[in-house]
């Protein structure tokens, strides 16, 4: 038991203590206010006039990563469409210091790409794109303004126009005997699908591109994977812009000015060769670099065009060109591999409409109505960029009833959309018949369906694309009938995809071919 003189003690130390504590309270709550005042008027100050913000909801954040934690694992687009189940279909994220909105409901997706398409018809600046776009002076990734109005305008009507594209019928048709030639070859052995479409598919952009194969195909197409997998925008460093070290500390750096430096070589040596041919004369093809350096020549441009530039555009024309179709090709085969019966009915379609013919052509695969339904459907479950290209904000507007600011990241998970319950019924069953006499179409309108995007950033290469997986898919399945490898089951290929930009087959599929006519 503590005796008095104890209590006595404590009592002072109490009191000293207590008078302590006042006199510290006393100063904490004058600097305190001080400060609230202080940063009251300097916010006063920045915001004044403008009412507080109504962000879209969403998940609770934490300090510094935000929601980065919500994502870990986990492939963006399907991230986002189960936070979207608890939080809606306009949400607010945190990633890292990116400040997002992402979008997962057709409504809003109008909302956002029609009323609102030239407020939100900005790209998100990063570091890959930067160095590998050669200052993203590209269409896909560059700044909304007059250089990529004129740049846009060029593709869409100078290089991937319909007349153009019909203009390379040839090339393709070359093209797709000696990948045919070479499924011959292979008949009875297990052909990797996605590497063996994606070299011919890449055949045809050098060609129309280039007048030639592309001597370097290898080191191109590493380079065009290596992008989509570093360009998607959830890399770390991406995340943390401001942390620029990031970008040293995790290899993105070096291995970009690798890639980079490897690209430019190979765009060199083309021009060169180009060049070279073009000094002696020699009748020059209306290739796609042609187009462009008679463009470059020209007076009047707004903006003139460098070679960089036009390097910068090939970036996009193989990216946009190659992976994209090859990709759908291979979902559509593991889909109708998946479902027989859908294979049975393209085969019988096509088998009728070739029958007899020695030469196919283009123009033969423009009634196969079946096959049509089948890239449909393939491009509703699995379209190749699912969230599609993001956008930014730049005016102020208002999504939802929700305030969408200035420099905000904007996010159409578009894969959600064509996947959306109110919209698709059984929206995860393959079944081509659903757009069977329906006006659904890839033209942007219904947002329910945009896997080529929607308003003006909208993709200009769907005629391109959609004529290669058409011709390709078709003579696929004139030729030849498929089957899994030996002990493998359609019912468990693995559905699993690809993290980054394009949403392709993970683990790619093998299928054998055997020839509708005998093998030789
Ligand atoms: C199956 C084939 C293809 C699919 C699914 C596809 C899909 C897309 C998507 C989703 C976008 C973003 C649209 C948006 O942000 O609203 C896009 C943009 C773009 N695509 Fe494609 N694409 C395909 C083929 C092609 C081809 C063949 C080319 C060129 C040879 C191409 C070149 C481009 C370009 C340049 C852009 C950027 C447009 C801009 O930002 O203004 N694409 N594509």
């Amino acid at each position: 038991m503590p005796g008095p003189h104890a209590s006595i003690y404590i009592r002072l130390i109490y009191h000293k203590t207590t008078t302590i504590d006042t006199k510290m309270a006393f100063y904490l709550i004058v600097t305190t206010t001080c400060l609230i005042i202080f940063v009251y008027f300097v916010l006063n100050k920045r915001t004044k006039g403008s009412k507080p913000l109504n962000l879209p909801p969403g998940p609770p954040k934490l300090p510094l990563i935000g929601n980065i934690h919500q994502l870990a694992g986990l492939l963006p687009h399907r991230a986002f469409r189960d936070l979207a189940q608890k939080h809606g279909p306009i949400m607010h994220l945190q990633l890292g210091q990116i400040s997002a909105v992402i979008i997962s409901s057709p409504q809003l997706a109008k909302e956002a790409l029609k009323t609102h398409d030239i407020a939100l018809a900005d790209r998100p600046n990063t570091f890959a794109s930067e160095l590998v776009l050669y200052g993203t002076t590209d269409v896909a990734l560059s700044s909304y303004g007059d250089y990529w109005r004129q740049m846009k305008k060029i593709c869409t009507l100078e290089l991937l126009s319909a007349k153009r594209v019909q203009s390379f019928g040839p090339i393709r048709e070359q093209e797709l005997d000696r990948f045919i030639e070479f499924l011959r070859l292979s008949c009875g052995k297990p052909i990797n699908i996605h590497k063996t479409v994606t070299k011919g598919i890449n055949n045809v952009v050098c060609k129309a591109s280039f007048g030639k194969n592309c001597k370097q195909q290898h080191a191109l197409l590493e380079f065009l994977d290596e992008l989509a997998r570093v360009n998607s925008g959830f890399y770390v460093a991406d995340l943390f812009p401001d942390f620029k070290f990031l970008y040293v500390v995790s290899g993105l750096r070096s291995k970009l000015m690798k890639l980079h430096k490897t690209l430019d070589k190979i765009f060199d040596d083309i021009f060169e060769e180009h060049e070279g041919r073009r000094k002696h004369g020699e009748p020059q093809e209306e290739d796609l670099l042609e187009v462009l350096l008679k463009i470059k020549e020209e007076d009047g441009l707004e903006f003139p065009i460098t070679n960089n530039n036009i390097k910068a555009i090939f970036v996009d024309l193989f990216g946009g060109g190659t992976d994209t179709s090859s990709t759908t090709i291979e979902w559509a085969m593991t889909e109708m591999i998946k479902h027989p019966s859908v294979m049975e009915k393209v085969q019988q379609e096509v088998r009728k409409a070739f029958h007899g013919k020695t030469k196919i052509t283009e123009l033969d695969t423009q009634g196969l109505s079946y096959l049509q339904l089948v890239i449909k459907e393939t491009l509703r479950l699995h379209p190749p960029i699912p969230l599609l290209l993001p956008r930014v904000c730049r005016e102020q507007c208002k999504i939802g009833g929700y305030d969408i600011p200035i420099k905000m990241k904007v996010i159409i998970n578009a894969w959600a959309c064509s996947t959306n319950p109110e919209f698709w019924e059984d929206p995860e069953d393959f079944r081509p018949e659903r757009f069977e006499n329906t006006l659904i179409d890839f033209k942007g309108t219904h947002h329910h369906y945009i896997p080529f995007g929607s308003g003006r950033r909208m993709c200009p290469g769907i005629t391109f694309g959609l004529v290669s997986v058409e011709l390709f898919l078709a003579q696929m399945l004139y030729n030849f009938d498929w089957k899994l490898a030996d002990g493998l089951n359609s019912i468990n290929i693995d559905m699993m995809e690809t993290e980054g930009m394009l949403a392709a087959k993970k683990v790619h599929l093998y299928l054998i071919p055997t020839s509708y006519a005998p093998c030789i």
